[in-house]
């Protein structure tokens, strides 16, 4: 049976998200497989297809906004093309999450010793996000952190970027140096190793609670990830790339650690409630 019409059978199910909870953070859910290997390829071959011009280069990342522009007042909406409703409807289908159909999704690509530096998801979106990840493994970091809600200013939390724009997954970035550690706080930090195919999903404390990042280096240490069943996963590919040597400039791989060789390519794919038909209405 070919990889597609499996997947065809078993689309109308709903996925049973208690499986899939990784680490002591129940609202934190990890799923692999959640797309073939040939639905990445579809993916990517949009994903870069697109014109230059849809790209927008920041310091440590490209990104593509598909579903128009967040501002602070809600979303200036565009219709997701089709390509990428075929996921965001299986995603809002199968995990029954999102109180309303994705309207918005962030397409980052990441050289190999590109991240994302520890930030939360601006208040447009509704508390749940979807990472499909594409390509190179990456390891994601949750760190907790005081809530910010009326504490930045009394409590010294610097949040910069206030714009939802395009660059919307950066704003409410705190910077790591500001975070102020309570010796009483019961949460700890998670890792969790986003294989290709996968979907990360994260919502309510996870959200609210936690800054989420991605390490700018080649090397991702595996040895403390609460999904640690995916590491054997790393060596499968290793051998899938025609034996190709695994060497990072900075350091060779290490046991407990990978190297990224290749680019990463994940959609954020997020829902903002808060939609405006009429640019001139805010
Ligand atoms: O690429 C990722 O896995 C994380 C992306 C992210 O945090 C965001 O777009 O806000
Ligand atoms: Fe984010």
């Amino acid at each position: 049976m070919a990889e597609d019409e499996g997947y065809k059978m078993e689309q109308e199910q709903e996925v049973e998200l208690q499986k899939h909870i990784v680490g002591s953070l129940p609202t934190i859910f990890y799923i692999p497989n959640f797309i073939t290997n040939s639905e990445q390829a579809q993916l990517l071959h949009h994903i870069y297809e697109v014109p230059a011009s849809r790209w927008k280069s920041l310091k440590n990342r490209r990104l593509q906004n598909w579903g128009g522009v967040v501002h602070e007042k809600g979303l200036l909406p565009q219709d997701l093309p089709p390509w990428l409703t075929k996921f965001t409807q299986r995603i809002f289908q199968q995990t029954g999450l999102f109180p309303s159909a994705i309207n918005h999704v962030l397409i980052n690509e990441y050289l190999p010793n590109q991240g994302i530096m520890p930030h939360q998801d601006g208040p447009a979106y509704y508390p749940i996000v979807a990472i499909l990840s594409l390509e190179s493994p990456v390891v994601i970091d949750f760190t907790p952190h005081l809530r910010l809600k009326g504490r930045t200013e009394k409590e010294g939390i610097a949040v910069k970027g206030s714009d939802n724009n395009v660059t919307a997954s950066d704003d409410a970035i705190v910077s790591s140096n500001k975070l102020i550690c309570r010796t009483d706080d019961i949460r700890q930090p998670c890792s969790l190793l986003l294989m290709p195919c996968s979907l990360l999903l994260f919502k309510d404390e996870a959200y609210s609670d936690y800054l989420h990042s991605i390490q700018d280096s080649e090397l991702h240490r595996v040895d403390k990830v609460v999904n640690a069943s995916e590491t054997l996963k790393l060596e499968e590919q290793k051998l899938g790339d025609a034996g190709e040597t695994i060497k990072c400039t900075s350091s060779e791989g290490q046991s407990g650690s990978f190297c990224r060789t290749s680019t990463r390519v994940s959609l954020t794919c997020r829902l903002v409630l808060k939609v405006k038909k009429n640019l001139f209405k805010f």
